[in-house]
């Protein structure tokens, strides 16, 4: 449980990590909170020669409003997420999320970025960032660009993140007033990461279902968005009958992969539970 050697460099500017990113190459890989990375080398699954430390770099920490979009620095921790007044306002679906992940240790230290990053089909921000048509902010040789986190989760630990890029930001839409919300997870104890988790987003008009997003964590390859589900949802009054059709919808996009949280049909069906679960606390919320 020993990390390989590696030189560690502490990056003064979004330039300077670029930079180094561009001379190490392969050899080189970016450290914010250290909770995914360091137990990977601790393994040996990774052993860059070189890390690049984030932390000294303040203009990636923060909340601010930019327009009708909440900007959450990638170096911001769950913590500081936690207590900000601006993602409780705009956001509360992400403070949800975030008194799930891991221990109040592990949320003083992990970064938005770096679990939205890593590409760990485990980690609860991919589903929720994916449920909120959330955008990567991302910097690299030509410049900057966006990238939607729908489309941007490509495998196991593979995303649409170049090389020789970083992410500065992650830019979230304002939810609407009224939507209602819910990240419902199931975890065999407190630390744990989820067995399978469900985010619902939905917003009513007379009574009815004008817009909704189901999103699932841990239950596939990436996170996976429920389109169907959605679909079965938008332009009904919701009853149980119906609530049943999403939850059997969402649980038709699962494939997990066996291993001690449990068999693929257990997975697949704790998804179905707390898709239900999460789809009738978000509509609770959204009548008020
Ligand atoms: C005991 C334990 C329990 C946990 N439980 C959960 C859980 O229940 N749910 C959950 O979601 N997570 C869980 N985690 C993971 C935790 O949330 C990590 O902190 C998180 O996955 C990674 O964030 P980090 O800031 O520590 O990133 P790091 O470990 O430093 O980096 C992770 C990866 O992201 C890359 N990266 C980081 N920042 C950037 C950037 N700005 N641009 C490009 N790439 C970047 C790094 O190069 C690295 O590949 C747990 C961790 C532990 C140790």
């Amino acid at each position: 449980m020993i990390p390989g050697n590696f030189e560690y460099h502490a990056a003064r500017g979004v330039d300077e990590a670029l930079q180094l990113l561009a001379r190490f190459g392969d050899e080189g890989k970016l450290l914010a909170g250290g909770h995914s990375l360091l137990p990977m080398m601790k393994l040996r699954f990774a052993e860059p020669a070189h890390l690049i430390d984030l932390n000294p770099i303040e203009e990636l920490r923060g909340v601010r409003e930019d327009g009708n979009d909440l900007l959450i620095g990638t170096m911001t921790t769950e913590t500081a997420l936690q207590q900000s007044d601006l993602v409780q306002r705009h956001c509360p679906v992400l403070q949800e999320v975030v008194a799930l992940i891991a221990d109040p240790q592990v949320r003083n230290r992990g970064t938005i970025g770096g679990d939205a990053l890593h590409g760990d089909p485990g980690n609860d921000h991919p589903a929720v960032l994916m449920a909120l048509d959330a955008r990567f902010v991302i910097r690299g040789p030509n410049g900057e660009r966006e990238s939607p986190a729908n489309g941007f989760y490509l495998g196991p630990y593979l995303t649409q993140l170049g090389d020789n890029e970083l992410a500065t930001a992650i830019r979230i839409p304002k939810c609407p007033p009224g939507q209602g919300y819910a990240y419902c997870k199931m975890k065999r104890k407190t630390g744990d990461y989820a067995t399978a988790a469900a985010c619902v987003l939905l917003t009513l008009a007379d009574g009815k279902v004008q817009s909704a997003r189901i999103t699932l964590t841990n239950v596939g390859p990436t996170a996976l968005r429920a389109e169907d589900a959605e679909e079965l949802l938008v332009g009904q009054a919701l009853d149980d009958g119906l609530i049943e059709q999403a939850a059997q919808a969402a649980m038709s996009v699962c494939e997990p992969a066996e291993d001690l949280r449990g068999s693929p049909d257990y997975k697949t069906h704790i998804a179905g539970e707390m898709t239900r679960r999460a789809i009738r606390l978000a509509l609770q919320r959204a009548r008020g």
